[in-house]
């Protein structure tokens, strides 16, 4: 379904990302790791569309989408949550789901005062917030439908992110270090909702913490200096002699947070 081949993006004299490819088929649950700097979110860019680069290609159903803008690359089912400013605090939070859920249909990119009065008087609206109360059901923040989304904790925000680019129905969800600053509570709930994905989406997920990883994750590309590691089933790739000397240390425990994250 997505296929990545020889992505590399220069800047300047550093090649934040050297030759990578990876191909995700329906269902797939694969995740990216490797120590600041790795490549790992110049990767989801390259991907989502938000930089393009410097050679190889993003094709997704066969389809090139290399040079595509990335408004019609989410309509195309390439959705990432967790980095862009989805959240509008001024909106409810049932409102910011419908909101990402309507934009994505309408192919509305824009978040202009005039898009957001459109949405309010749109038609169909009655639908769009039951389909939007089932996404909040899911993520755990039913109860705050009619709060303002400004309310809501740090952790709510991002369970709240992720429903809103879950509205849009996504082939590829790209979840950029969804546990990060999470809780305890919020990461079990976050563990839940990702386990819960339909078959035939496919999760590409960068995240510094390995038992999320493990969790969620049936294979893994490990990133070192832009370059490909490792790449295999979980265990192995987390388990690979170089991937511990490299990542997490030689002598690490492989369930630890390695010593790069943040
Ligand atoms: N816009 C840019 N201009 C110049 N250099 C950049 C730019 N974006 C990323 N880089 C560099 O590219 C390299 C890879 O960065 P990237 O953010 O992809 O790494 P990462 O693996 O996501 O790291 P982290 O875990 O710290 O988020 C780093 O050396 C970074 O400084």
């Amino acid at each position: 379904m997505l296929s990545l081949t020889g992505l590399t993006r220069r800047y300047g004299s550093l090649t934040a990302l050297d030759s990578v490819s990876l191909r995700l088929a329906p269902g797939a649950r694969h995740a990216v790791i490797g120590p600041n700097g790795a490549g790992k979110t110049t990767l989801l860019n390259l991907i989502a569309g938000t930089e393009r680069p410097t050679h190889g290609s993003v094709v997704l159903d066969g389809r090139d989408l290399t040079r595509t803008a990335p408004a019609r690359r989410a309509r195309r089912g390439i959705a990432r949550s967790f980095q862009q400013p989805s959240v509008i605090a001024e909106l409810t939070v049932l409102d910011n789901v419908v909101l990402a859920g309507w934009r994505h249909r309408t192919a509305h990119t824009g978040g202009g005062a005039g898009a957001r009065a459109l949405f309010r008087t749109g038609v169909r609206r009655r639908q769009r917030a039951e389909a939007a109360h089932r996404q909040l059901a899911a993520v755990g923040l039913a109860g705050y439908a009619d709060h303002p989304a400004s309310s809501l904790s740090h952790g709510q925000r991002r369970l709240l992110d992720l429903a809103a680019a879950l509205a849009t129905r996504p082939r590829v969800l790209l979840l950029d270090e969804p546990a990060a600053g999470l809780t305890d509570r919020d990461v079990n709930r976050l563990l839940e909702v990702l386990g819960g994905l339909p078959d035939d989406v496919a999760m590409l997920l960068v995240e510094h913490h390995t038992e999320v990883v493990s969790e969620l994750a049936d294979t893994v590309t490990v990133l070192v200096d832009g370059r490909e590691l490792v790449a295999g089933p979980v265990q192995t790739a987390l388990n690979h002699q170089a991937v511990r000397d490299a990542y997490l240390g030689t002598g690490a425990d492989a369930g630890a947070e390695p010593g790069g994250a943040p």
